[in-house]
């Protein structure tokens, strides 16, 4: 039997992971897509020597046009929840990564394609995309998690407006809005990805990531808790090698060479 083509394609480039949704025509994602891209999040977690993570969608056209409507003829109401709960794990899993994400988005992010985008610490968008949770022109609700997700971004009103509208919103807008944080050309939303991943790495590992943990952490409590979580974080830091060889390195005024310890 022929063996079925990867929908989902994990690149190792030195210490950056680049995870490639590529299912033509809009890399939707369908059942296969999303047992893939699972399995690529485990094998970024399980290897520690990568330190950045950037997932972008194959081709110009779209990043990824969101859940594969095909699909949803089959869901009744235990299917749908189930399928939302599916992908909300895969999603969570994204956001629990222990090192910085990178979204780099190419074209249409749409549906669980922002959803997607919202799971990661940073969109890289260029300027030919657009975004959105079109989800109720289908008359469902974004189910990956964007009714969470997009309010704690962008705030409520704007959350309510794109859900309630259905509105594709053009990169410059998401720029406006805080749904994007780089805005670059098209064609370039990858490149610019690696080079920010790249400026990433040269910064202390465990520093990165106990500031992404802070920062997810963080954004779970009340602000004194916040604060106390960071004091105890910046302690952690404080105890590393690397903390040591950061300071000897600006004092000397050369480049730190950082371990990891
Ligand atoms: C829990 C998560 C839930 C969800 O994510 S619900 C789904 C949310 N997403 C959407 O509602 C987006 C639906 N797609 C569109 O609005 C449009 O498409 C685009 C704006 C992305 C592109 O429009 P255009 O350039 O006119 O192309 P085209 O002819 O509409 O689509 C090209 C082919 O791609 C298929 N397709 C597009 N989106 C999806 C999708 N999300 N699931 C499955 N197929 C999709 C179409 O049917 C068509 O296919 P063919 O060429 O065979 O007619």
């Amino acid at each position: 039997m022929e063996k079925e083509k990867k929908l989902v394609k994990l690149e190792v480039e030195g210490k950056i992971a680049v995870i490639t949704i590529d299912h033509p025509p809009v890399n939707a994602l369908n059942a296969q897509v999303m047992a893939e891209l699972d399995e690529a999040l485990d094998q970024v977690a399980s290897d520690k020597e990568i330190g950045v993570l950037i997932i972008t969608g194959a081709g110009e056209k779209a990043f990824v046009a969101g859940a594969d409507i095909r699909q949803f003829p089959e869901l009744d109401e235990k299917a749908g929840r189930e399928l939302s709960a599916r992908g909300q794990a895969i999603f969570d899993k994204i956001e629990e990564l222990a090192i910085p994400v990178i979204c780099a988005i190419n074209g249409y992010a749409l549906g669980g394609g922002c959803e997607l985008a919202l799971a990661c610490d940073i969109r890289v968008v260029a300027e030919n995309a657009k975004l959105g949770q079109p989800e109720v022109n289908l008359a469902v609700i974004p189910g990956y998690g964007g009714t969470q997700r997009l309010p704690r971004l962008v705030g409520a009103g704007k959350a309510k407006q794109l859900i309630f509208t259905g509105d594709a919103i053009d990169a410059q807008e998401a720029y406006r809005i805080g749904l994007a944080d780089e805005l670059v050309p098209a064609g370039q939303a990858l490149e610019k990805a690696k080079e920010m991943a790249k400026k990433i790495l040269t910064k202390g590992p465990v520093a990165i990531r106990l500031c992404k943990e802070a920062i997810n952490r963080g954004l779970q409590m009340p602000l004194k808790e916040g604060l106390a979580l960071e004091a105890e974080l910046f302690g952690k830091a404080c105890a590393t090698e690397d903390k040591n060889e950061g300071a000897k390195a600006f004092l000397e005024k050369r480049k730190p060479n950082f371990q990891g310890k």
